[in-house]
């Protein structure tokens, strides 16, 4: 601890050539309070000063070897004299020396002769006047620091908004770029937006003398900027007007909005806790999912939210997990307020203060009881039929692995039987798709009923389907599981209150004679499958390797008829009609053929059944349609106008898009419908007349005729017959083979011909191959025949050098 020490004496330096009066100088002021110390020319002020820093200098003017308003100039440059206080003592009537004083830095003059009495006062006033200067200048160099330091911009300005004075502030980047100088007029130099805003308020800060803030921005403001201006008036005419960049501010306020927001309008649920784990937020969907009212939790543990089944691993882990990474996520079960339980999906983030302490938890969860029976669903439609809800192909497929891989085990076998129902498609065309729907799904549970609980049933596609049955391993039990399958499916089912019979076919394939793999099996049970249906259906049959060959010749020629399609292999060959009598031509039927590169002209019969099966006929009898139109348009060209009959299949024929496409292909080509013939066999007619009569009414109103193709063969309803707009009715050449020796046949001709004579239509007899046959048809009033007999289907040159030939004969010359 140091002593408080006396407070130090004030130092006089008192210059003066003459002892006397320097004696009775330091005698007055050393009784007035002060320490003096003396000198009695320039030199030895020089020195003293040098050495002792008085706090004030008595100077004479005139010393010995000097001049005392000279060494005044000197001591005002040393540094320790520029604010010293110097006071020359002159003679009164010197104003001169006065004058040269004050010039050369003295503070104050002494006049002689010296009124000692108030020497000490003078002193001491001076001293006082000297440091109330030091701490204003002190205390003016703090106030420019202060104002330097500010980080607002500071003007002073006029009543008219004229700035007066900038007074404080480092130009803000955007505020340099206006270029304000004290003189200019603030509202004429500020961009409109904002001198608009500052002017009312410049007037109102006046007029009321009460501050005015307000915020600035400019419209669409360059990354947001933001002040804050503050008018303060100092009287009636001047004002301060203090501009503070507040964009941070701005921003983290926005931020703070939008936390917020997010907060309230999250879709999941936040809870916050403390360091306790005790509730210290939560936002209002937590509220709308848990039940309960934030009232309820705050300062509670979550824990009131668990269903509390969760095994305490789970929870070991979470909490360990939430140390060491600072985050957790899963699944967890909890418990609504009303008891009700759901899945939720949580996620824990741990946040730390400056120390590293856990200072919250913030949570947020989502009940996931939706998007867990969506998963469950899709995971059940991933692996099961969606109509029948029976096993689909891939569980299946992992069943049968399953049941191969137990059978290798115990040397067992395995049957795989796929069942297939006959004429599924007419049954679906002709009683319409939800009847077939509600078809398969009975075939499914009948299947179910009769198999045993290890065995699985399972629908693959269409109307196919499987039965999996493990240590089944012997033919006779997969026979005669077969035969029971077949029994069951033969019972009458009932749609809707029609009772209904179907036959079904199936194939049967065993592990491991007939496969190893699920794929194998499966492949091998279709072949059998076709196999069956090839023996009219309605019975089962086993895999055998000569089936195999068959199924992939199929497959083969599949595969070479979308190339034949592809690389453009079909022709058409066309084949005349003529008048019975008199043998006019009246038109050709177009026959496609497949000029196959290997194996040569291939005839439709060897391929339409496959493209029928397969779907490729859509595009093939597009093919047709097109290539009849291209034709026509040649033969008009030559000036030939010929009506051409076109085949039509059952499935190009129920295209939706049918008509559409035909009516494209003619308007294209700009051939009249009525060029067009197309024929239908009777079959796809019944199979669904309704629709096939609305289908024909509006083709026959398009201006196309409408053929009847091997009539007599089907099991036409003579009644339905009547409500197509029909134009041709075409006599099957199987009866016009038989004519001459069946009268059978014969008696047939004549009612078809009776029938469409009575109906207005036309018949023509196909397959006419002798002059008789074409006789016996004339005289019984058949009005056209094609066979052999006049032309086999010829391609196009042959056919056009054919009709040269033929009209040249048949012209008397
Ligand atoms: N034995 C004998 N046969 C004769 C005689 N006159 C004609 N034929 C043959 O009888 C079939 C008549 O055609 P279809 O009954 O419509 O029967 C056609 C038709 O159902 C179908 N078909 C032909 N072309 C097409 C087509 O472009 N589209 C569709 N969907 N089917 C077609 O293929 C079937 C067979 O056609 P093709 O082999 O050309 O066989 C043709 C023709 O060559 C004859 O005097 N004696």
């Amino acid at each position: 601890m140091s002593l408080p020490t006396a407070p130090q004496k004030p130092l006089i330096l008192v210059v003066d050539d003459e002892a006397s009066a320097r004696l009775i100088m330091t005698a007055t002021l050393e009784e007035a309070g002060f320490a003096v110390i003396e000198a009695d020319s320039v030199a030895s002020a020089r020195a003293q000063f040098a050495q002792q820093a008085p706090d004030l200098v008595i100077l004479d003017v005139i010393l010995p070897d000097g001049n005392g308003i000279a060494l005044c100039a000197e001591l005002r440059q040393h540094p320790k004299g520029r604010d010293l206080p110097i006071a020359m003592a002159t003679g009164l009537d010197d104003v001169a020396s006065i004058q040269q004083a004050f010039q050369s830095g003295a503070t104050d003059f002494i006049t002689k002769p010296i009124s000692w009495g108030t020497l000490g006062h003078r002193v001491r006033y001076l001293l006082r006047a000297h440091r109330a200067f030091e701490e204003l200048t002190l205390s003016e160099h703090k106030n420019r620091a202060l104002l330097s330091a500010l980080p607002d911009l500071l003007f002073s300005l006029n009543a008219d908004g004229v700035i007066l004075a900038r007074l404080a502030g480092a130009q803000s980047p955007h505020w340099g770029q206006w270029d304000l100088q004290v003189g200019d007029r603030l509202t004429e130099r500020l961009p409109a937006p904002l001198s608009s805003l500052l002017q009312p308020a410049l007037q109102l800060a006046l007029h009321s003398q009460q501050p005015q803030s307000l915020e600035l921005t400019l419209p669409r403001s360059e990354a947001g900027v933001y002040w804050e201006a503050r008018l303060i008036p100092r009287n009636q005419q001047e004002l301060l007007l203090v501009v503070r960049d507040i964009s941070r501010r701005k921003r983290l306020e926005h931020q703070l909005w939008l936390s917020a927001r997010v907060f309230e309008a999250s879709n999941e649920a936040i809870l916050i806790t403390d360091r306790d784990n005790r509730i210290i937020s939560v936002n209002p969907m937590f509220e709308r999912l848990t039940g309960f009212h934030a009232r309820e939790v705050l300062g509670q543990s979550p824990r009131l939210l668990g269903a509390g089944q969760e095994h305490r691993s789970l929870y070991r882990n979470l909490w360990a997990r939430l140390q060491e990474q600072g985050a957790w996520q899963g699944e967890l079960l909890d418990r609504r307020k009303d008891g009700q339980e759901y899945p939720v999906w949580l996620s824990i983030n741990l946040l730390r203060d400056a120390d590293g302490q856990i200072e919250y938890h913030i949570a947020s969860f989502a009940d996931i009881s939706e998007r867990k029976r969506q998963e469950a669903q899709i995971a059940h439609l991933a692996y099961h039929d969606l109509l029948t809800g029976l096993p689909n192909r891939r569980l299946l497929t992992d069943r049968i692995q399953v049941a191969l891989a137990q059978a290798e085990r115990d040397r067992d076998g395995v049957a795989v039987l796929l069942i297939d129902l006959d004429r599924f498609k007419t049954i679906n065309d002709s009683l319409g798709h939800d009847s077939g729907d509600q078809l398969l799904q009975q075939v499914g549970q009948r299947l179910l009923a009769r198999v045993r609980h290890s065995d699985t049933v399972s629908r693959i596609g269409g109307d196919e389907f499987v039965v999996l049955s493990p240590d089944c391993g012997q033919p006779a039990t997969a026979a005669a599981l077969a035969a029971k399958l077949l029994r069951a499916l033969a019972e009458p089912f009932d749609l809707a209150g029609t009772p209904l019979i179907i036959r079904a076919s199936i194939g049967i394939a065993l592990y491991p004679e007939n496969g190893q793999r699920p794929d194998t099996l499966l492949a091998n049970a279709d072949a059998a499958m076709y196999q069956a249906k090839a023996n009219d259906g309605n019975n089962y049959q086993f895999y055998s390797p000569e089936l195999n060959e068959r199924n992939l010749t199929r497959l083969r020629m599949e595969l070479r008829l979308r190339q034949a399609l592809e690389r453009q292999e079909f022709v058409l060959y066309f084949q005349p009609q003529v008048a019975a009598d008199g043998g006019r031509l009246v038109g050709a039927e177009a026959l496609i053929r497949w000029q196959d590169p290997v194996h040569g002209l291939i005839p439709p019969g060897q391929f339409i059944p496959l493209a029928e099966e397969t779907g490729l006929i859509q595009p093939i009898g597009d093919w047709v349609i097109q290539e009849v139109c291209r034709q026509q348009q040649r033969w008009r060209a030559q000036g030939l106008e010929l009506p051409i009959a076109v085949n039509l299949s059952a499935r190009q024929f129920r295209q939706r898009s049918f008509i559409d496409g035909i009516s494209q292909a003619l308007a294209q080509t700009g051939i009249p419908p009525h060029l067009v013939e197309l024929e239908l066999t009777e079959s796809m007619l019944m199979q669904d007349a309704q629709q096939a009569a609305a289908k024909l009414n509006r083709l026959k109103a398009l201006g196309f005729r409408i053929a009847v193709d091997d009539f007599g063969t089907g099991f036409s309803s003579l009644n339905y017959l009547r409500l197509f707009p029909i134009d041709v009715l075409k006599i099957d050449q199987s009866f016009v083979r038989e004519l001459q020796e069946d009268r059978a046949a014969l008696a047939i001709i004549d009612s078809i011909i009776a029938l469409a004579n009575a109906l207005g239509m036309n018949t023509v007899a196909e397959g006419v191959e002798t002059q008789g046959q074409r006789d016996l048809l004339q005289r019984h009033g058949c009005r056209t025949i094609q066979g052999y007999l006049i032309a086999k289907p010829m391609p196009e040159t042959a056919f056009v050098q054919w009709l040269t030939r033929y009209q040249a004969q048949s012209t008397p010359a």
